[in-house]
């Protein structure tokens, strides 16, 4: 097995005139991995994903894709499948038709059937686009990614505008796709779904990583948090305290099991019940609202 990166950006810039989008990024996704691009609005995602897609051309640094320039595209398009955040399929075509254009487009060879099923809009086959549904149209963006078993998907926002059931069906072919060693790079904002299925993250903010690495990584140096309601008056707390925007106690540790145990049997010395108590380990979330003070 190859062990070259399928993807490789080295000290990558974008500017849009004065302005500068992306600075000195640097990353590298390997084959087979799903590395997860997050970050604030403005960040500069979807500058670095177009760039890398081969859409946008840098300012400066290299990016190259199995080895080679994205836009080298009769190289590297057929090998990658792109689920953008809205495709622009034609209203008036059907299901099928749009399918079959797919292969046009990307130069790659499948069954049209194969790609519905997969996508589940086999009974929607001969319905036009412009009768589509929200959740029906993104899961036809998501066969313009699949099409024809490319080596490396973009997913952009890939389940925005799902229910819960078609997300679940995206998330379990993409496991298919991954176990015949398909590499994906996805972008999301809902971050409970990378903290579930992204192998690492590159989390960003003003054009640069803030940090980077798997979800461990990037939530071990930041303290377990302890959060619950009192009733009014509540008498002094047994522990340091940050009253929270909507009247809830929240608790920052690095010592979750003794902090906690002290804090239940303050509750019941006091015969006090703690509303709403929740504990664990910080999730990305809490990542993410450290960046606004960043
Ligand atoms: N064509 C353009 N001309 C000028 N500025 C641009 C252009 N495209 C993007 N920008 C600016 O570059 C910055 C990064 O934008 P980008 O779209 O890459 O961010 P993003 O991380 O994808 O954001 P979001 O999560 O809001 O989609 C933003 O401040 C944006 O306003």
């Amino acid at each position: 097995m190859s062990t070259t990166p399928v993807i490789e950006v080295e000290q990558l810039n974008v500017t849009y005139g004065d302005f500068h989008a992306v600075r000195d990024l640097s990353f590298q996704v390997r084959r087979g991995e799903l590395y997860a691009l997050l970050g604030t609005n403005g960040a500069g995602k979807t500058s670095t994903l177009e760039t890398v897609e081969g859409h946008r051309t840098q300012t400066s640094g290299t990016v190259r894709v199995f080895g080679q320039s994205p836009r080298n595209r009769r190289a590297v398009r057929p090998r990658t499948g792109i689920m953008l955040q809205e495709s622009g399929f034609t209203p008036d075509l059907t299901v099928t038709e749009s399918v079959r254009l797919i292969g046009t487009l990307t130069r790659r060879t499948d069954r049209v059937e194969r790609v519905l099923d997969i996508v589940g809009l086999t009974g929607k086959a001969g319905t036009k686009v412009s009768q589509l549904s929200g959740g029906e149209k993104r899961r036809l963006d998501f066969a313009t990614a699949v099409y024809g078993g490319p080596e490396l998907l973009f997913l952009d926002e890939p389940t925005t505008g799902l229910d819960i059931q078609s997300r679940d069906a995206l998330w379990s072919t993409v496991d298919r796709l991954r176990e015949n060693g398909t590499t994906v790079v996805l972008t999301t904002h809902y971050l409970e779904e990378a903290q579930q299925y992204a192998d690492r993250i590159g989390l960003m903010h003003r054009g640069t990583f803030h940090r980077e690495g798997t979800v461990a990584e990037l939530t071990r140096a930041l303290p377990a948090v302890i959060r619950f309601g009192l009733p009014a008056p509540a008498p002094a707390l047994p522990l340091p305290a940050m009253r929270e925007r909507d009247g809830r106690y929240l608790v920052e540790t690095f010592g979750l099991q003794k902090d906690l145990y002290t804090l239940l049997r303050w509750a019941e010395d006091h015969g006090l019940e703690l509303r709403e108590l929740a504990a664990g380990p910080t999730g990305l979330d809490d990542v993410f609202r450290a960046l606004g003070d960043a």
